[in-house]
């Protein structure tokens, strides 16, 4: 058996990655047990941390997979970051979490509890109406909508989500769908019922996710602004998920398998599961070398056992981290491999993806981190090392590879037809799609 990780936070508690190896199928988790805060606390804030008292927390492991088991504390974020020491303090406990473990906890608040709980009581309203109805949910301009069970490609195998795609509702009197601008367009939505919370969730998701960036500054120690200066009209997107339980499948794609290893491409992640389970993640280290806006990370050491299960806990976000943090970075905080398996019941999950706007060309960090920035410790290639050069030059405009990564994923859908057909990838170039570069 694995020893067990821990990181010592120096406020207060203990949080880590704990261990064990592969758990029966099986469900019944309890509800994380945060530890009370005793009144004389609040002068330890903004700590955050509390361990999960639960030994069975891997019980909800898919069957067939090997992995560790994830026992994340739970941090708890300030109403507002003033850029005090506390968060400071909280924003380095943070990066060195993700440096740690690839994955850290966030409390929800009771706002955030209700809109995720009428988010998710939406999303299995959608996913249980008839597939002519939700197949309607397309758009030729946007990725936004409805992605059948088999539709996605992770790897070139199809991937069992069934997904609701959000991505900035556009009209076509917008000057950007006018300009055909690609992934560009409306929102499908089926009805109101789906519409109101979903953007609620995501709203209140998009305010948490500019709280967690500054605190990333603080701790990263780069001015304010260093990386919230590329969230103006951040291109911020929400992908509703069920997973389909692993006996129901169409066919269409590996047993078992929900979706492949892959990277997500923007900031970072924020997650919310079911209590049904199947996320795995897999934790950064000096010996992985992936950067997936220049080569495919996808599939990335997917049959390996060595995985780290993230165990549902209710009333809590999970972030991790993107494609675009690792290259801001310079692999400092490393996008963080994951994958998702299929269990015995049916499972529904949020992503939702922080992200730069679609405009902006986005340059690495210069200094921060006592030099920690500057320094690439990922070993590449001779070829590898001339793309690196390249891309400190021009650096990289991220609606390019958003578009990139989109065409990838669904090479058949009809916004990749008409994108192609109308030759809309070439207007990436322009200057008025790159307005939001670093000089
Ligand atoms: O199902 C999950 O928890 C994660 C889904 C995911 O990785 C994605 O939508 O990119
Ligand atoms: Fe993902």
């Amino acid at each position: 058996m694995a020893s067990r990780a821990m990181i010592t936070t120096g406020t207060h508690g203990t949080f880590g990655l704990g261990s064990s190896m592969p758990f029966p199928p099986g469900f019944n988790v309890k509800k994380p047990q945060l530890t009370p805060r005793k009144a004389s606390e609040p002068e330890k804030r903004p700590s955050l941390i509390s361990p999960i008292v639960d030994a069975g927390l891997g019980k909800t492991m898919p069957q067939g997979y090997k992995a560790t088991v994830a026992q994340l504390g739970t941090f708890e974020l300030p109403e507002q970051v003033t850029g005090g020491s506390r968060d400071r303090r909280l924003g380095k406990a943070l990066v060195q979490a993700w440096r740690k473990d690839g994955i850290i906890q966030i409390a929800m608040n009771d706002t955030q509890k209700k809109l995720c709980d009428d988010a998710m009581a939406a999303s299995r309203r959608f996913f249980k109406k008839p597939h002519s109805e939700k197949a309607a949910c397309v758009d030729s301009q946007s990725y936004a909508g409805y992605i059948a069970s088999g539709e996605e490609v992770t790897d070139g195998i199809a991937d069992y989500s069934e997904i609701f795609t959000i991505t900035k509702d556009l009209d076509a009197s917008d000057p950007r769908v006018r300009a055909r601008w690609p992934c560009h367009g409306p929102c499908p939505w089926p009805d109101v019922e789906m519409k109101d919370p979903m953007v609620r969730y995501s709203d209140i998701l998009g305010a948490e996710g500019e709280k967690l960036l500054k605190l990333v500054e603080l701790g990263l120690d780069v001015a304010p602004g260093s990386l919230t200066r590329y969230t103006r009209d951040g291109w911020h997107h929400t992908r509703v998920l069920r997973f389909p339980p692993r006996n129901a499948t169409n066919g269409r794609g590996k047993e078992g398998r929900g979706i492949g290893s892959h990277t997500d491409y923007g900031l970072f992640v924020i997650s919310a599961q079911d209590d049904v389970g199947a996320l795995f993640i897999r934790r950064p280290s000096q010996n992985e070398a992936f950067a997936n806006w220049r080569k495919s990370a996808a599939g990335f050491k997917e049959d390996a056992d060595d995985w780290v299960y993230v165990p549902p806990a209710y009333g809590v976000h999970t972030v991790i981290l993107g494609d675009m943090m690792q290259y801001l970075t310079r692999n400092y905080l490393r996008a963080t491999p994951h994958k998702v398996g299929l269990n015995t019941r049916e499972r529904f999950a949020f992503a939702y993806f922080h992200e730069p706007s679609f405009q902006a060309v986005l340059k690495p960090l210069e200094t921060g981190c006592g030099g920690g920035l500057s320094k690439d410790n990922v070993s590449c290639s001779s070829q590898e090392e001339e793309e690196e050069e390249e891309e400190e030059e021009e650096g990289i405009h991220y609606g390019t590879h958003f578009t990139n990564m989109f065409m990838r994923n669904y090479p058949d859908r009809i916004t990749t037809k008409r994108l192609l057909a109308e030759d809309r990838y070439s207007l990436l170039a322009r200057p008025e799609l790159r307005i939001m570069a670093r000089t």
